[in-house]
């Protein structure tokens, strides 16, 4: 496979006919392939013409090219001589869907999140002039919706300064999802349209700009980049390019222009449906209600409306959701400002976008105690994305914030009851999370203590074990506790809800037990399990805590319920670590149940 596709050298040599038809050749094969295994269809079949030019023009890997995101860097790995692994594309042990170091020394930034292509590419020119290498070019490949990022103007403003052999390829197709927000979303139309008046945002900072080209003509891409090239020198390259180009069915998909795929039929498009109602449609619907219910309720979205599940919302109430572009720190300082004003803004953003939200959280939201609902989709272990998606350091960061209270629902029934309870509060912000994951079966609590559920008691059985459990884990916790049973050892399951801070009444139950394990999907250190064994030692009480959850490594792309077990976060491995920890009582001591008869 690799040999139908040429190499880097191979590329340059050919002639015009030849690249249109290799790019042609990579569209049908980005459809073949990305229609099994899922994946980036439409970006990547945005961006055909415009990586053969940019591998046209810059040597790789001398030259450094960086895509931002990196969802759109398809094209340029099977031009990089991995055509043949793309059947493994986002599987465990396969390629991954973004960039990767352990791929290909083409390959240079992994991290999936939007709008820091420009600050590497800074980075990059200025190591390049300090060590005296004046013949290299940074480059960086960025979309129109990365360009609504903070980030990105940050670096813009640095490069403005110029001096740095920077080579900005604006791969602008008007979207991120949907239409791109805002005034620059505004700006770059004009641009694109030839109205653009006079002077353009770029060069008023200090950029040179070569366009706007039309970015599906490799030729013209490839004069404006040379172009751009010899003038070392910050210089904008705005490439006006069609999310999905070429795949009438992304074409004409008005929602996202086929942004991300599941497994489908190439020849019509259609995506294989799911069994079961994932977390975010289940969300989709109490946010609707909550909105009908509570004319306070202002929703947000940072470009990602109908992935977090506000199409609803937006439909019943589009006065009151606001879509910020790819900008979560002003998402949450914005919803700062919304709460000071009085309404109760809910930010819906995935659990590993939240992260860099967090001081906003912290100084803006909580140091001012104001009343803001973060929706934490896509939260723990998300699986084909890998390491910069799975949101598996939310805990850890809430748990640090003074005054944040954090909801994990283990059923639908518990969503609706804890968003609901969410909104309610006034005095301080609040986060409910879930997983990208199909909500499972209702998991009825025996009763409601302090506000802890309790759903299982091994019947007639010492309290040997507690288990709680942080969401979702509940069901793997509830496996282990009848595997724990079969070994004669008592277990008791309980499902705190609101998981930070800590319930003080998990404390007293720790005290009647033997063990405590502690089950979350989320990173081991900082988040419940060590919120609550901190709790415990400060007390007298000596029951052990033994904390579940996720490694603080990066964890690889693959499938969510498989990494879960190899992480140790499944029924079977929960109970083999309960039994394997729980402290051999004294000789002849009475056994805890006849202690609590
Ligand atoms: C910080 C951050 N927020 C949200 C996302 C989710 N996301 C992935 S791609 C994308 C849209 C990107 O739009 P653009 O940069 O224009 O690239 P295009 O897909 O149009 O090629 C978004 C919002 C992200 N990766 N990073
Ligand atoms: C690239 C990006 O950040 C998103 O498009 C990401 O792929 C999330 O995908 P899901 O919405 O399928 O979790
Ligand atoms: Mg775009």
């Amino acid at each position: 496979m690799t040999r139908s596709f040429p190499g880097l050298s191979e590329l340059k040599e050919l002639d015009h006919d030849r690249l249109s038809a290799l790019a042609e050749k990579i569209r049908t094969f980005l459809v073949r392939e990305v229609s099994r295994t899922g994946g980036h269809l439409g970006p990547n079949l945005g961006v055909v013409e415009l990586t053969l030019a940019v591998h046209r023009v810059f040597d790789s890997p001398r030259d450094k090219i960086v895509f931002d995101t990196g969802h759109q860097s398809y094209v340029h790995k099977i031009l990089t001589g991995r055509a043949v692994d793309f059947g493994t594309l986002r599987k465990a042990g396969g390629i991954a869907g973004y960039p990767q170091n352990s791929e290909s020394v083409h390959d240079l930034v992994e991290n999936s999140h939007a709008s820091t292509a420009l600050s590497y590419v800074d980075g990059l020119a200025k190591s390049f002039r300090l060590r005296g290498e004046k013949d290299r070019t940074a480059v960086a490949v960025v979309g129109d919706g990365a360009l609504t990022g903070g980030l990105a103007w940050e670096a813009l403003n640095n490069l403005g300064a110029g001096g740095s052999p920077v080579v900005v390829v604006l791969n602008d197709n008007g979207r991120s999802y949907a239409p791109t927000a805002g005034g620059l979303a505004d700006h770059l139309a004009a641009l694109r349209s030839g109205e653009g008046t006079g002077t353009n945002l770029f060069e008023l900072l200090g950029f040179g700009y070569v366009g706007p080209i039309d970015g599906h003509d490799t030729v013209a891409v490839e004069e404006a980049l040379r172009e751009a090239a010899s003038r070392r020198e910050p210089t904008v390259v705005h490439c006006v390019t069609e999310k999905g180009h070429g795949y009438v069915h992304a074409e004409n998909d008005e929602a996202d222009r086929m942004h991300a795929v599941g497994a489908m039929d190439p020849e019509t498009g259609e995506q294989k449906p799911g069994s079961g109602r994932s977390w975010t449609s289940l969300f989709g619907d109490v946010i609707a209600e909550i909105g009908a219910e509570h004319e306070d309720v202002v929703a947000m979205t940072a470009a990602m409306l109908l992935p977090v599940g506000l199409g609803r919302f937006a439909r019943e109430f589009p006065e009151r959701v606001i879509d910020v572009g790819i900008a979560e720190q002003h998402a949450v300082t914005s919803a700062a400002g919304l709460a000071m004003g009085g309404s109760h803004p809910v930010v819906c953003v995935y659990a590993t976008f939240f992260n860099r939200a967090f001081d906003q959280a912290l100084m803006d939201v909580a140091l001012h105690g104001l009343p803001v609902t973060f929706v934490l989709d896509r939260a723990g272990v998300t699986g084909p994305d890998g390491p910069s998606h799975h949101g598996m350091w939310d805990l850890a960061l809430l748990g640090r914030i003074p005054g944040m209270r954090v909801a994990a629902p283990r059923d639908a029934d518990q969503l609706s009851l804890l968003l609901r309870e969410a909104v309610a509060v006034s005095t301080g912000p609040t986060a409910v999370r879930f997983p990208k994951a199909t909500a499972g079966p209702a998991i009825p609590a025996m009763q409601r203590m302090d506000g802890v559920d309790l759903l299982r008691r091994s019947p007639g059985m010492p309290l040997d074990v507690l288990i709680v459990a942080a969401g979702v884990t509940a069901t793997a916790a509830l496996e282990a506790a009848e595997l724990l049973e079969s070994e004669g050892l008592g277990v008791t399951v309980v499902d705190p809800r609101w998981i930070l801070p800590v319930n003080p009444v998990l404390v007293h139950f720790a005290a009647r037990h033997r063990l405590v394990v502690t089950v979350e999907d989320g990173v081991r250190g900082g988040g419940m399990g060590s919120a609550l064994r901190e709790a415990v030692s400060d007390t007298r009480v000596t029951t052990p805590v033994v904390t579940l959850g996720l490694p603080k490594s990066f964890l690889a792309h693959g499938d969510r319920a498989t990494i879960l077990r190899a992480c140790g976060l499944d029924g079977p491995s929960i109970a083999r670590v309960a039994s394997a920890s729980i402290p051999a009582l004294p000789e002849g001591a009475p056994t805890s149940a006849e202690v609590t008869r």
